[in-house]
């Protein structure tokens, strides 16, 4: 069941089955994606470090966050283990995450354990997001929440979304949303508890939602209501005051690292590309001006069969800045058959400027795997074996 078919008679976690259609209700896009987008546009404006999902289930949201290039550490955690066994290998690096390396480091890890135990791994995060799950939890358990992810925890950021029992009329025969909820909140009745959790562990609390209401029940309120609590400043929390900074108590079933440019092979091998690349761009631009040469001195182009016009070479477009900075920088020339290209040419590219902070540090990566000149100051290409295919000496 989808809740993009808001056709409902009852709903499950905002999932609808389907009853006549004039009483149909239709997010779009479906609620359960409106409250990722929800924490994806957070983690956008916020750009924190370490992002923790707790009741994270099919971890659905961590797979949208993972692309988020800000993101050092991301965690789920459930209750239940199937769940976070079943979905693990969708979290894993794919082809494309080798080719293309992240700037920065991720981990991901997956913790089998409740949101209700303290484990020290949770510590010092920049954002903890709990998605439907408060209404998941009997009274003793969430009399305990506060104290663990506020109290104990106690991030910069805590995101918590949880249904609006006032919305629910607008469903059919709705009492409470899904056979395992403990209760639903009224605004009133959210707003009091989580106004209290704030005003307790020193944070500040922003109420929105998402799940617009119809037409003419705007009164009702979103279908999801939403705290935004931020902490505030200057609060020398308990995790910084405690001792027990080596509480592991969550199982973890699943960790993976991406790769980035942070991780020297990684690094080098992105970079030796990307110098080879341009380096080749350089040499076959070089070429036509080479022809000519050999043109003027009488040498005869050999017929190797099709088109001998150089291949049109589409590079990425530049900014004037870019351009007059490439242009200033020492031009490629050559010596005899080899092509040289300076080093310091190569970084006034935007591409390899951002990945190499100076010459030295372009020489001491590419050395073993470029050719160098004898005072490591230049690329040095061959012209010889693309310009013999096209001429004949
Ligand atoms: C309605 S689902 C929400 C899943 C996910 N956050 C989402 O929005 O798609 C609630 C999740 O909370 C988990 N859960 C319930 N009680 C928990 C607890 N005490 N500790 C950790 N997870 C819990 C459930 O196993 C379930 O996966
Ligand atoms: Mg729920």
């Amino acid at each position: 069941m989808e809740e993009n078919n808001l056709q409902c008679s009852s709903v499950v976690d905002g999932n609808f089955e389907e009853v006549p259609r004039e009483t149909a209700i239709q997010f779009k896009p479906p609620l359960y994606r409106q409250r990722y987008q929800f924490v994806k546009n957070l983690v956008d404006q916020h750009e924190p470090k370490k992002v923790a999902d707790l009741g994270c289930g099919d971890t659905s949201l961590l797979r949208l966050l993972k692309v988020n290039p800000c993101i050092e550490l991301l965690v789920g955690v459930d209750i239940n283990e199937d769940k976070l066994r079943w979905r693990g290998d969708s979290l894993a690096p794919f082809m494309g995450d080798f080719l293309k390396p992240r700037d920065l480091n991720l981990t991901i890890t997956l913790y089998h354990g409740s949101v209700v135990e303290r484990d020290s791994r949770l510590l010092g995060f920049d954002l903890i997001t709990c998605i439907e799950l408060i209404e998941h939890l009997d009274s003793g358990d969430l009399a305990r929440f506060p104290e663990v992810v506020f109290g104990y925890l106690s991030p910069s950021m805590i995101v918590i979304s949880t249904p609006n029992s006032e919305f629910n009329p607008l469903f059919p025969s709705v009492t409470l949303r899904d056979s395992d909820h403990k209760f639903e909140w009224t605004r009133m009745e959210f707003q009091t508890w989580a106004l209290y959790v704030a005003n307790r562990y020193d944070y500040s609390v922003e109420f929105t939602g998402v799940g617009e209401p119809p037409a003419g029940a705007e009164n009702v309120g979103y279908c999801t209501q939403i705290g935004i609590f931020r902490k505030n400043e200057g609060k020398a929390t308990e995790s910084c005051l405690s001792e027990q900074h080596d509480q592991h108590v969550y199982k973890a079933v699943f960790t993976t690292s991406y790769p980035s440019l942070q991780q020297e092979r990684f690094f080098k091998l992105v970079l030796v590309n990307e110098v080879s690349q341009q380096v080749e761009s350089l040499r076959v631009s070089h070429l036509p001006r080479r022809k000519e040469q050999a043109g003027e001195r009488g040498d005869k182009p050999k017929d190797i069969g099709g088109s001998k016009a150089p291949v049109p070479c589409f590079g990425p477009v530049f900014t004037e800045v870019e351009k007059a900075k490439i242009e200033n920088s020492p031009t490629p020339f050559c010596v005899g058959d080899k092509f040289f290209v300076p080093l310091q040419r190569l970084l006034a590219y935007p591409k390899l400027n951002r990945l190499c902070a100076n010459e030295e540090m372009m020489r001491s990566v590419i050395a073993d795997s470029i050719p160098l000149s004898s005072d490591g100051s230049a690329v040095v290409a061959d012209l010889r074996n693309y310009f013999d295919e096209q001429f004949e000496f």
